[in-house]
């Protein structure tokens, strides 16, 4: 049944975009004479018949497969793009010089959009949840970034086309090619192979160089533009490199993520704490990754806009004060099992019980998801395509406890906006062991405890012998060894006889068991120094307002032409637009009182006096996603008040000039609801409304 309605899809569009031509070249003919209007009427008339039966074919299309067709999917966002890029909320950028991939400029409702949703973003998680703001540079010397192991290891495969050189990602090549495979319906996969390519589906992000070049060949990927052959995969590392002074010696980066400047800071923070555990540090900043090919527009981008959180915790104790608060929502969580299951479906389920089941590892952890999500439906995600997707045991880090991305469903497939990770120490363990700089958290037991601890006794006559003068710094090392590094220490000098220390100034030195004794000993101890915990929820604000705009973007019934944006009144850039019904010097005054009054309101507005007809203006406002409107009109200057507009419901209610300005800040404060504004103000007479749309 799908192939069949795709292709009545397919011959509807064409049939469309055929009439969309005629029309045109009527127009242009009634312009110079040669067409009639009666023609162009017509043929406009035939045009939105055809698009009414287009739509039709989709609606059926989605109701028998639950998804869009792969059509259905690049009209809407052909439709998409086109008012974005039309109302300048986004423009690629440098254009007139030809444009550079991976990077855009916000124009002025985008500007307004990112301002509104990282201003929600910080009051939801900074203000909060009581979190330590920071702001660190983008420009990063290289000693950072080696301990964070982003110099080493911030890699991506990259395949060329052997021909023109052109670079591509190798996993994302892979993934197209086994999607294909699967969804081929005329050449179907057998089970077997069906399950093959399911599990290597999911392994893609882990394969290294050769299993990844093994994969190309056996599903036989060729360049995507030319149909070339491609290289074997290289790894490319996506930092931007940069020199940091004039001399050029000090090799620098611009920063991958905003993370690391905050486990830097990790000291200072704590004490300005007052020493206490758990707390949360939190940075919005750019980061910039110098993507092999970046084809999807505000999704992956060259330099973008990340806000971070690194929540200090106690390793041993992961529970959340707040927990109690989130434990009842039911977001869809897509875990290790449901992915590995027949059924590959996300499920909702009660925070709590995720927790309780072990599914989710911890309380913090799943306090971040549900604070997430309520962040994702506050700024306007539709909560039916959002998912948090937890990662595979084998996609994670060695030292990760338990990772999930918050993934939303686009035209694109499933992206993912934000990602939650319990990082264990590892950072703050990576950067103490890089900078001599213990990063370390100090707990007070309530009673002192009798706790047995390794002691480390080294030899000194052996350490003089083997290190000369050395044997003082190796000896200060061994003696100051936490008492981890001394339990890796034991096991390994245990397995072969010998082991590593580092001295204060970072020399590595190996040392034998005949140099030193390791001794488990009973101390009573007041407290305990330890390396904390982190968990990072790490969001993208670009890919999280393409989201949004996904979601809030529809065109009016039976008029594709008819774009609209609901955005909620948080994100929408402008709250109210002001229209003077007509060209008149009375109410274009009345105009800007009341626009004054919604200004001091703390409400930004526009008061449109385009010579416009009101309908034309609405469909203008609509389009920009402003959620009212208020038009003052003849009545108004007889003290009759103005027409207030919603935007998705197109109802209509009259309201006194001096109480507007209130209604509207407490519609965005969603301290009243529309139906209630409807409920508590006349209608607007119908043949009036009927004028307005
Ligand atoms: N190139 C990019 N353009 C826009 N946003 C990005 C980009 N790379 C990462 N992000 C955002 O930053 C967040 C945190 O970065 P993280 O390093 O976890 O991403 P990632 O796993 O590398 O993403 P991907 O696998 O899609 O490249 C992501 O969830 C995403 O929202």
């Amino acid at each position: 049944m799908a192939p069949e309605l795709e292709q009545a899809i397919a011959a509807a569009q064409a049939a469309v975009q055929q009439q969309g031509d005629t029309v045109r070249s009527l127009k242009a003919s009634l312009k110079d004479g040669n067409a009639q209007q009666s023609q162009v009427e017509e043929a406009i008339q035939k045009l939105q018949q055809l698009k009414l039966e287009l739509s039709e074919h989709q609606k059926a299309y989605q109701a028998a497969t639950g998804k869009a067709s792969s059509q259905n999917k690049e009209a809407f966002r052909a439709g998409l793009t086109n008012t974005l890029e039309r109302r300048l909320f986004y423009i690629p950028s440098f254009k007139i010089y030809g444009s550079v991939a991976g990077f855009y400029d916000y124009g002025p409702p985008g500007c307004a959009i990112k301002q509104n949703l990282t201003q929600a973003w910080r009051q939801h998680f900074v203000l909060e949840e009581n979190m330590l703001e920071v702001e660190c540079p983008a420009v990063t010397p290289e000693a950072v970034l080696k301990a964070s192991g982003h110099v080493e290891r911030f890699t991506d495969f990259m395949v060329t086309d052997v021909k023109t050189g052109d670079c591509y990602r190798a996993d994302h090549l892979l993934e197209a090619a086994i999607e294909a495979a699967l969804e081929d319906t005329k050449a179907p996969l057998s089970p077997e192979a069906r399950k093959e390519a399911e599990d290597m589906l999911a392994g893609v992000g882990e394969m290294r160089a050769e299993a990844l070049g093994a994969a190309l060949t056996k599903f036989g990927v060729v360049a995507p533009d030319t149909k070339n052959p491609i290289s074997t995969p290289f790894p490319f590392n996506l930092m931007f490199k940069t020199s940091i002074g004039p001399r050029g010696d000090l090799v620098g980066y611009l920063r991958p993520e905003t993370a690391q400047g905050i486990f830097v800071n990790f000291r200072d923070l704590l004490y300005f704490n007052g020493g206490k555990l758990p707390f949360a540090a939190a940075q919005i900043g750019n980061a910039y990754r110098n993507e092999i090919s970046p084809r999807a527009g505000l999704l992956r981008v060259r330099e973008f806009t990340q806000a971070e959180i690194e929540h200090f915790v106690n390793p041993d104790d992961k529970r959340h004060p707040k927990f109690d608060k989130v434990a009842a929502l039911q977001p869809l969580l897509y875990s290790r099992a449901m992915q590995m299951g027949d059924d590959k479906r996300a499920q909702a389920l009660s925070l709590g019980d995720a927790v309780s089941q072990g599914i989710i590892a911890n309380q913090t952890l799943a306090y971040f998801i549900g604070r997430t999500w309520l962040f994702f439906l506050r700024v306007g995600v539709d909560p039916a395509r959002m998912r948090f997707r937890q990662h595979l045991q084998h996609e994670m880090a060695h030292y990760a406890e338990d990772c999930w991305d918050a993934e939303v469903q686009t035209s694109y497939g499933w992206v993912e906006c934000a990602g939650l990770a319990d990082r264990s120490a590892y950072d703050l363990r990576a950067h103490t062991t890089a900078s001599k700089t213990e990063l370390t958290a100090y707990e007070k037991f309530a009673e002192p405890r009798e706790v047995d601890v390794l002691r480390v006794i080294p030899n000194k006559k052996e350490m003089g012998t083997a290190f000369k003068k050395d044997a003082k710094a190796v000896t200060e090392a061994l003696e100051a060894l936490p008492e981890e590094e001394a339990e890796c220490l034991r096991k390994s000098l245990e397995a072969d006889g010998k082991g590593s220390v580092t001295s204060a100034d970072g020399t590595k030195f190996t040392v034998t068991s005949a140099m030193l004794e390791i001794k488990r000993e009973r101390k009573k101890l007041a407290g305990r120094n330890f390396t904390p915990s982190v968990i990072e929820p790490s969001f993208g604000i670009g890919r999280i307002i393409y989201c949004v705009f996904e979601h809030s973007y529809y065109t009016r019934e039976g008029d594709e032409t008819r774009a609209v944006f609901k955005f909620t009144p948080t994100v929408a850039p402008t709250k109210a637009t002001v229209f003077p019904l007509v060209q008149k010097e009375a109410l274009n005054e009345q105009a800007g009182k009341i626009s004054a009054a919604l200004t001091a309101a703390g409400l930004s507005n526009i008061v449109d006096t385009t010579g416009n007809t009101i309908g034309k203006r609405y469909a203008r406002t609509d389009e920009i996603g402003v959620p009212y409107a208020v038009t003052v009109d003849f009545q108004t200057l007889e003290g009759e008040g103005v027409t207030l507009r919603e935007r998705d419901t197109m109802t209509q209610v009259r309201v006194p000039v001096d109480e507007i300005a209130q209604v509207i800040r407490k519609l965005v404060d969603s301290a009243i609801s529309w139906q209630e504004v409807a409920a508590k103000y006349p209608a607007q007479k119908a043949a009036e409304q009927e004028e307005q749309q």
